[in-house]
C-alpha cells in the first residue's frame, strides 16, 4: 500500500495524502481525524483551532472529527462518542471496496475493544475511506455489525470548514425544515429562509436533511 505515513511532533501517526493537482490532506490514525486539506494552492480549507489539545485521550478541535456511537449529548456517552478518541489502525481488507493502492487514499479501521464493549456493548467495525482528488475530499464510512443481534447508532463528521469572510457564506436547502436553536435553551423553529447568512454565533440543528 504506497502511501506516506509520518510521525508528527506529537508522535502522533499521520498519513499524508497528495494528487497530481497539488492538493493534499492529511489525516491521523488519531480519531480516524482529516486535520488539514490544502488546495492546489496550498491554501488550507479546514479550520484547526489554535487551542486544540494534540493530546490523547483529548479530543483535536478542528478538521473534520468523527462522531460515533454518540452525536452531542444524545446517550450516556461521552460528548460526541468515543470514536474521536481512539487509535485507529490502517485497513488492509476494505472489501468490497477495491484496495485503495495509490498516495491519494487511505483506509482505516476501528475495531470495538473489551474497554469500548464495557461501555457501549455492540461488536463493531467503523471503516473510513478517505479520497483526495483535483478540488474533492471524499470520505465514505461504513459501519459493519459484528454482533448476533440489531443496534442502532449515531454518525456525525462533524466538519470545520475554514472561511475567510463569513459575510460571504450561505447555506442553503434548509428552507421549511425543523430545527433546535442550541443556544435559544433549544427551542424548536421552522426554518423559513432560503439562505441562512451569519452576523453572529449560531448552532443550529436541523432535522431530516437530504444531501
Ligand atoms: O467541544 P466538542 O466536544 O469538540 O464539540 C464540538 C462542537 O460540537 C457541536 O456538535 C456542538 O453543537 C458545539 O457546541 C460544539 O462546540
Amino acid at each position: 500500500m504506497p502511501m506516506n505515513l509520518v510521525h508528527d511532533v506529537d508522535g502522533l501517526p499521520r498519513i499524508i495524502l497528495t494528487e497530481p493537482t497539488g492538493s493534499s490532506a492529511e489525516v491521523l490514525l488519531y480519531g480516524g481525524q482529516v486535520v488539514s486539506w490544502k488546495n492546489e494552492r496550498r491554501e488550507e480549507l479546514l479550520f484547526m483551532s489554535s487551542k486544540a489539545n494534540w493530546k490523547p485521550p483529548r479530543a483535536i478541535r478542528g478538521g473534520i472529527p468523527i462522531c460515533f456511537p454518540q452525536f452531542g449529548n444524545l446517550g450516556s456517552l461521552e460528548q460526541h462518542g468515543f470514536a474521536r478518541n481512539r487509535m485507529w489502525s490502517l485497513d488492509s481488507d476494505p472489501s468490497p471496496l477495491p484496495p485503495a493502492n495509490n498516495q491519494s487514499s487511505v483506509d482505516l479501521i476501528l475495531k470495538s475493544t473489551e474497554e469500548d464493549l464495557k461501555i457501549w456493548p455492540r461488536c463493531f467495525e467503523l471503516r473510513l475511506r478517505v479520497t483526495l482528488s483535483a478540488g474533492r475530499l471524499t470520505l465514505i464510512p461504513r459501519v459493519r455489525n459484528m454482533d448476533n443481534k440489531t443496534f442502532s447508532f449515531m454518525f456525525t463528521l462533524c466538519n470545520y470548514f475554514s472561511v475567510s469572510d463569513i459575510s460571504e457564506v450561505r447555506v442553503e436547502g434548509l428552507e421549511t425544515l425543523d430545527y433546535f436553536d442550541n443556544l435559544n435553551n433549544r427551542q424548536r423553529f421552522t426554518e423559513q429562509a432560503d439562505a441562512i447568512t451569519f452576523d453572529g454565533e449560531v448552532v443550529l440543528s436541523y432535522f431530516h436533511i437530504h444531501v
